[in-house]
């Protein structure tokens, strides 16, 4: 089997407000995007990875390889608009049978055993999504009305790597973008596929906010990566 990792780091970090996209900023000496490519690098399914980044940021990104003598091959394909025009263009580059693992490069936390552990169920089972459970409580509520409680037990927080058979992201990703499609599962499900979810790390945080690129570093350090 062919296996693949599409890093999207093709977004603009508007949350994070700073001049430079927040991929790129310096965790532990290193530009963010850098861990996130290593841990992929480290599964011990070496997949083929491919980074998706705004098109006016590639050679950006080669300077900072030279910079930090960064080695770990990979191929470099344009972002586009939206996140999922993002996947949908790193997509088109993947020919033939695979098993496609679609990772936020804003989560520089993830381990190589859950990059291995997303594989191995998505080829077993269609797909494999990272999630967790809430440890707050949780309420919704909808305009005009009043708030209401909701059962945490029932609750999932989704995460990245989302890995699917190729087959399922090929016929999803032919879908028009829709507001709703903020991941690659939420496209894989109304293209008719059920999602399996699978245990995520509470350590996998996404860096949205300047706290969340703080906490990122104490985690870093206290694990000793
Ligand atoms: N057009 C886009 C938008 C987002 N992403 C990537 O998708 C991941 C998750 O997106 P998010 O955390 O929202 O990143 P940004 O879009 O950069 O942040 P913001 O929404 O705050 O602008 C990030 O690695 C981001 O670089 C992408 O590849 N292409
Ligand atoms: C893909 C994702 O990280 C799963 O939690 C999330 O949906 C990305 O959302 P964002 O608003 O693009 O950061």
């Amino acid at each position: 089997m062919n296996y693949f990792a599409i890093i999207v780091a093709g977004g603009k970090g508007n949350r994070m407000n700073l001049a430079i996209a927040k991929q790129f900023l310096e965790l532990d000496g290193k530009p963010i995007l850098m861990h996130t490519l290593e841990a992929f690098s480290q599964c011990a399914l070496n997949p083929k990875i491919i980074l998706v980044l705004n098109i006016h940021q590639h050679l950006f990104w080669e300077e900072l390889c030279s910079k930090h003598d960064f080695k770990v091959p990979h191929e470099v394909v344009k972002g586009g608009q939206e996140r999922f025009d993002s996947v949908r263009n790193g997509l088109k580059t993947i020919k033939g049978k695979a098993i496609v693992a679609i990772h936020d490069a804003v989560r520089p936390l993830i381990t190589p055993e859950l990059i291995l552990r997303s594989y191995q169920m998505a080829e077993e089972t269609g797909n494999a999504v990272t999630a967790i459970q809430p440890v707050d409580s949780v309420r919704m509520k909808r305009e005009g009305q009043a708030s209401e409680a909701l059962n945490r037990d029932e609750l999932f927080l989704i995460q990245t790597p989302q890995t699917f058979q190729i087959e399922q992201l090929k016929k999803a990703y032919l879908q028009p973008y829709r507001n709703e499609f903020t991941d690659d599962a939420s496209v894989v499900e109304r293209a008719g596929y059920p999602i399996n979810l699978l245990p995520g790390e509470r350590n996998n945080i996404k860096i949205t906010y300047e706290q969340d690129l703080e906490m990122a570093s104490f985690l870093l350090k206290k694990k000793g990566f």
